[in-house]
């Protein structure tokens, strides 16, 4: 039915953001290193500080890809991109756990994230979010639009004109109602299922500064880029 389908418009607009999506991916495969070798916290937590460091950077060029979002304010493209960076990291890195993979490369992956350094109070919310991002089997164009839809969250702080983002949002999320319904025919709530995701992803944020200050070593440093993203140091 027309209702349900993606029209020219829509289409060229999935298109912008995949292509964004792929062309903006972490450089270095942080999953193949971990797999690789065992590391300290010390080196964990550095491993951890250069791909964020990285991924702030490409989120940045996926952004500024969205359509209209270069037409938004510039501070609140600012307060869009601050607001929304921690959980587009955790949501990384779901998906990069969530990644089609050996069962024993997936064990030995969680294994060396329990182990990394993290304090073992945040490993049940995290690991929790990681799996139910990994069931729900989401397609590539379902991770860029989810992750332009978090980055298009209207009540970021300091966000000035709401109503401009919620209207992106909006055609972000008409364009993913529609592509849930497309991918996922037998299921009917695939759609309400994956934005859930965004609520829990949003609650796992909150730990974000707590898990770095409590990280089991001593003289945490942070890059200056994500000293300013992160409220840290
Ligand atoms: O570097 C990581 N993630 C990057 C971030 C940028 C985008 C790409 C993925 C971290 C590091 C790796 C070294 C050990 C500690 O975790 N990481 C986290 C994680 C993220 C936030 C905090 Cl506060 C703690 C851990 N969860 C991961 C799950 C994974 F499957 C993999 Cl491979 C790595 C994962």
């Amino acid at each position: 039915s027309k209702k349900l389908e993606i029209n020219r418009e829509q289409r060229a607009l999935m298109k912008a953001i995949v292509d964004a999506y792929n062309r903006h991916q972490i450089p270095e495969d942080v999953a193949k290193k971990l797999l690789q070798d065992q590391y300290s916290p010390e080196e964990n937590f550095l491993l951890l500080t250069e791909m964020a460091t990285s991924q702030v950077q490409v989120l940045v060029e996926f952004t500024k890809n969205i359509p209209g979002f270069l037409s938004l304010d510039r501070e609140d493209q600012i307060a869009l991109l601050k607001g929304s960076a921690v959980e587009a990291m955790f949501l990384r890195s779901a998906q990069v756990f969530s990644r089609k993979m050996p069962t024993e490369h997936t064990d030995v992956l969680e294994e060396r994230v329990r182990k990394s350094g993290i304090p073992d109070e945040f490993m049940t919310p995290m690991f929790n979010f990681y799996k139910s991002i990994g069931e729900l089997h989401m397609v590539q164009e379902e991770q860029a639009i989810l992750t332009a839809i978090t980055i298009l969250t209207p009540d970021r702080p300091y966000v000035k004109d709401p109503q401009a983002v919620e209207r992106l949002q909006e055609t972000m999320l008409d364009v993913l109602r529609k592509l849930c319904v497309l991918q996922h025919p037998q299921e009917q709530q695939y759609f309400a299922r994956l934005l859930g995701r965004l609520t829990e992803l949003r609650t796992l944020s909150h730990y974000h500064s707590e898990m770095l200050a409590s990280w089991r070593m001593n003289d945490h440093k942070f890059t200056p880029l994500l000293c300013e993203i992160w409220d840290v140091q």
